[in-house]
């Protein structure tokens, strides 16, 4: 995307947008010769990242040209089927910070439209020669769908990118325990607290970034301590307790810690879930205002409501035993 681009090329490419680190380019076409992978990408997994590689792989091979990845905002289910929209994984600028870490050097976000969906599959791969005129190749997964009621498929991006000298290359879909990796298998693991399939899908622990707000200090009066976590996900993970590392995004100090995920049925029901955390170790720990992020590591067991706060008390107590146990095992010495 031309940092100089003129008005003219504004108006031939209506509202594409490029990241490129934390720098957002508007408008202009991209007068670059460039590698795309196309697709959502929601949770960057491990397929997404195959994906991904292509074009970084090709673009290595051909220097002076650029790896990009073509997505789309917002996701297609929140236009076409507002009532049932996916949950998402991931907000979009959380999806481009994970898209820019895999390695590629910038990412162009499409808006996704009524218009755009009833688009004809012949039409799409010359709109995308019209707003990257130096196209040299196209990378996607073997089940990839695009166009009018997703009529096109990688058979039909092949025969319309040849005649325009646009290289397609297709993935077999990555697998995990024998069932292809999707976002949606990811999301249901979630939800399932399947941390182990989810973070293997992934390729790294599932991250939730977020500022420490002020709790009620009820954790303290129990005898942990916690931090709340401004945090409002789409895809829900299981509600329960969950051995984390978090991290402070401005030190990068680390913490092993545990987290519950919940209502806190047996202080007072929340209307909503609320992430906390309570460190395990270390002294200078981060605080209101600060902001962390969190991986879940492991689920250790489903949120319950306790007869008493003692109750509660002591199956916390257990709980920080089994994780400080899992930690010893996790990092010896
Ligand atoms: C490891 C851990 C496990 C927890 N498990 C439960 C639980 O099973 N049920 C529950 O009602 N609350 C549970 N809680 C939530 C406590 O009730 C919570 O720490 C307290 O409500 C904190 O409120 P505050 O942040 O406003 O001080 C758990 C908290 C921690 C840190
Ligand atoms: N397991 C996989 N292996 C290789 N490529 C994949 C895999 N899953 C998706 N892709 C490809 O990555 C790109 C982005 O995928 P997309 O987000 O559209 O689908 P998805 O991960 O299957 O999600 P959903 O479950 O929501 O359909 C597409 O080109 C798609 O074909």
């Amino acid at each position: 995307m031309s940092t100089h681009s003129s008005s003219s090329e504004k108006d031939r490419s209506p509202g594409l947008t490029a990241y490129l680190g934390k720098r957002i380019l508007e408008g202009g076409t991209l007068e670059q010769p460039v590698h795309l992978a196309i697709g959502m990408f929601d949770g960057v997994h491990v397929g997404h990242q195959a994906v991904i590689h292509e074009a970084i792989k090709a673009s290595q091979a051909q220097p002076g040209s650029l790896s990009g990845v073509l997505t789309f905002d917002p996701h297609p289910s929140q236009v076409l089927r507002p009532d049932q929209a996916t949950a998402l994984l991931m907000p979009l600028e959380q999806r481009v910070e994970r898209m820019l870490e895999v390695g590629i050097d910038k990412v162009f976000v499409f808006p996704f439209t009524r218009e755009f969906a009833a688009g004809e599959a012949s039409e799409f791969v010359p709109t995308l020669r019209s707003w990257f005129p130096m196209l040299k190749s196209l990378y996607v997964g073997e089940n990839f769908r695009f166009g009018a009621m997703r009529s096109g498929n990688v058979d039909t991006l092949t025969e319309t990118a040849g005649p325009l000298d646009i290289r397609v290359g297709v993935l077999r879909r990555k697998s995990y325990q024998g069932e292809p990796i999707s976002s949606s298998a990811i999301r249901a693991s979630l939800a399932q607290g399947e941390m182990s399939a989810v973070n293997s899908m992934l390729g790294s622990p599932y991250r939730i970034s977020g500022t420490i707000i002020a709790g009620k200090k009820v954790g303290r009066g129990l005898g942990f301590p916690t931090v709340n976590i401004s945090w409002n996900p789409e895809a829900l993970p299981r509600l329960g307790v969950y051995r984390v590392e978090a991290s402070d995004m401005a030190s990068g100090d680390k913490f092993c810690g545990i987290a519950n995920y919940g209502l806190h049925p047996t202080v007072s029901e929340a209307a909503s879930p609320l992430l906390e955390v309570h460190f395990l170790d270390g002294s200078e720990f981060p605080t209101t205002g600060d902001k962390l992020e969190v991986s879940l590591l492991e689920f250790i067991r489903p949120e319950m409501k306790f007869s008493s706060m003692e109750a509660l008390q002591e199956q916390i107590r257990r709980d920080v035993e089994a994780v400080k146990a899992k930690d010893a095992d996790t990092n010896p010495g």
